[in-house]
């Protein structure tokens, strides 16, 4: 069974997140992929290869998708590129989701040079 990957990225850090995606297409083609609604459909444009089954925007609810596949065990890293210079109005949703991953002992990389660190133990 692959192992499932949650990828997420506030607005400011999806072009990051993008390129990170394209930069690791090939490792990432070899798992399941799951993103929030917009930072999914950006992968998506900027990796061909990849197949991700978008949820809810994040503000809609998709941060807490995520969190609650955590707690089914669902999820096998989270890669979450935060903007911390932006108010969010579903801030509440984000801490949750980031509780969640932190009680289920996920690896969570909130910033590229986490992530490009964690891609590389997989
Ligand atoms: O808001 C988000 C994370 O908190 C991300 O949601 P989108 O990918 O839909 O923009």
């Amino acid at each position: 069974m692959p192992k499932t990957f949650a990828l997420i990225a506030h607005d400011d850090k999806k072009a990051a997140m993008a390129e990170f995606a394209a930069a690791h297409e090939d490792v990432l083609s070899r798992f399941e992929l799951v993103a929030t609604g917009t930072t999914g459909g950006r992968i998506m444009e900027a990796c061909p290869k990849l197949k991700v089954k978008r949820l809810k925007s994040g503000p809609l609810g998709g941060d807490q998708q995520i969190g609650a596949m955590i707690a089914e065990g669902h999820i096998d890293a989270l890669f979450f590129f935060v903007d911390p210079l932006s108010p969010h109005p579903h801030d509440v949703d984000v801490k949750a989701l980031t509780r969640l991953a932190l009680v289920y002992d996920i690896p969570m990389a909130c910033n590229r040079a986490t992530a490009e660190r964690l891609i590389g133990t997989f």
